[in-house]
């Protein structure tokens, strides 16, 4: 065996072995990402607990992962309604719900949050978590935008904290984006990373800069476009038609706008504002502002820049 193989082996089978101990998964919040995780997570045979404080929303999470996991079934065992059938009952069995996330993480391997795009609100859940948890247990956050460091800092785990980024809709988008602070060990880090793969999604290694990779990009994006429109240049539907049409992406930015939420986009654009004065990329908007008071907040809440059937 060369040195490289024997390298990569011995990597390898460490992370390999960690992530085979991520068998009981807790996902905090049970939104739009929230639920999407859990249900993967489910479907991929991990034991998952679901937490929301609002049991409303754990009680639309299930409705929302019935409906998609019916989706995935179909489309995997197409033809054979016995093993989709099988599949369905199987995942559902292994998801369990709660509204007190500090009795749901005694024996998490993992903890993935999902809650609400607010600093505060993160480190209060972070620093309860870290009493209850086992030792061993990875804590890792979905958030959009926020620094993961920053987060970490209120826990005495950071060697066990990253971020796990996962895209909307979970259960059929790819791409995973793996963060590690500087104090992130690397056992965390590989295991994270297999344990993404495990989940069906292809990761991606990312520092813990504003938006990571994608939201990076894509958030300037979607605020340049709410100003294209402010100006009056072009409309909402014309702005979309163009995009999807003329640069090949699957949903136009306001139609994107809609599917994430404009709350959540809110929540993004007013942290980065605040920390990032100067960068005319990350200026809010009077128009989003508006909305987001009005309860328009895309598809979840009936209406956005479009209406929906709720
Ligand atoms: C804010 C952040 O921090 C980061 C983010 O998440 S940014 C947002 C990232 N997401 C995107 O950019 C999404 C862009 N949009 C898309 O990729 C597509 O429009 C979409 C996948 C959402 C829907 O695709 P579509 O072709 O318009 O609709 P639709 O035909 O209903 O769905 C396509 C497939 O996905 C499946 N699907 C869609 N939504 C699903 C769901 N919630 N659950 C399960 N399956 C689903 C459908 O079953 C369908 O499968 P088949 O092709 O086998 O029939
Ligand atoms: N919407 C999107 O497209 C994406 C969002 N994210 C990030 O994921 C996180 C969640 O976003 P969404 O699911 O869209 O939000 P959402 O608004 O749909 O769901 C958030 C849920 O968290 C719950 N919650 C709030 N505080 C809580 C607490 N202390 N304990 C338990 N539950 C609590 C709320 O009741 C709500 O059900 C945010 O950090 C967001 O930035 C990441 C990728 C994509």
């Amino acid at each position: 065996m060369s040195f490289f193989t024997a390298l990569t082996t011995r990597t390898f089978s460490s992370s390999a072995r960690m992530a085979a101990a991520i068998k009981n998964v807790t996902v905090i919040g049970s939104g739009l990402m929230g639920a999407g995780i859990a249900q993967v997570a489910a479907q991929t045979g991990h034991t998952v607990t679901m937490v929301d404080i609002d049991k409303a929303a754990v009680d639309k999470a299930e409705k929302r992962i019935a409906a998609s996991i019916q989706r995935v079934a179909k489309k995997k065992f197409s033809g054979d309604e016995g093993e989709a059938t099988k599949f369905i009952s199987e995942a559902i069995g292994r998801l369990n719900t709660s509204t007190d996330a500090v009795a749901s993480v005694g024996s998490a391997d993992l903890v993935v949050e999902a809650i609400v795009e607010n600093i505060g609100v993160k480190q209060k859940l972070f620093k309860e978590l870290d009493q209850a948890a086992p030792e061993h247990t990875i804590f890792a956050s979905n958030t959009s935008s926020l620094p993961i460091g920053k987060i970490a800092e209120v826990t005495d785990r950071k060697d066990r904290f990253g971020g796990l980024h996962f895209f909307n809709p979970v259960p059929v988008m790819k791409l995973l984006e793996v963060v590690r602070i500087p104090e992130t060990s690397q056992d965390t880090y590989e295991a994270m990373c297999v344990w993404g793969k495990n989940m069906g999604k292809v990761t991606v290694e990312c520092k813990d800069t504003p938006g990571f990779i994608v939201n990076r990009l894509l958030v300037p994006y979607m605020f340049e476009s709410v100003r294209m429109l402010e100006r009056g240049d072009a409309s909402a539907r014309d702005i979309d038609v163009a995009m999807k049409l003329g640069a090949g992406y699957p949903m136009g930015p306001f139609e994107l706008m809609d599917y994430v939420g404009l709350d959540t986009g809110k929540f993004i654009i007013d942290g980065w504002a605040k920390e990032y004065p100067e960068n005319p990329l990350y200026q809010p908007s009077e128009l989003l502002n508006k909305m987001v008071a009005e309860g328009k907040l895309g598809v979840k809440s009936g209406e956005g820049f479009y209406t929906y059937k709720k």
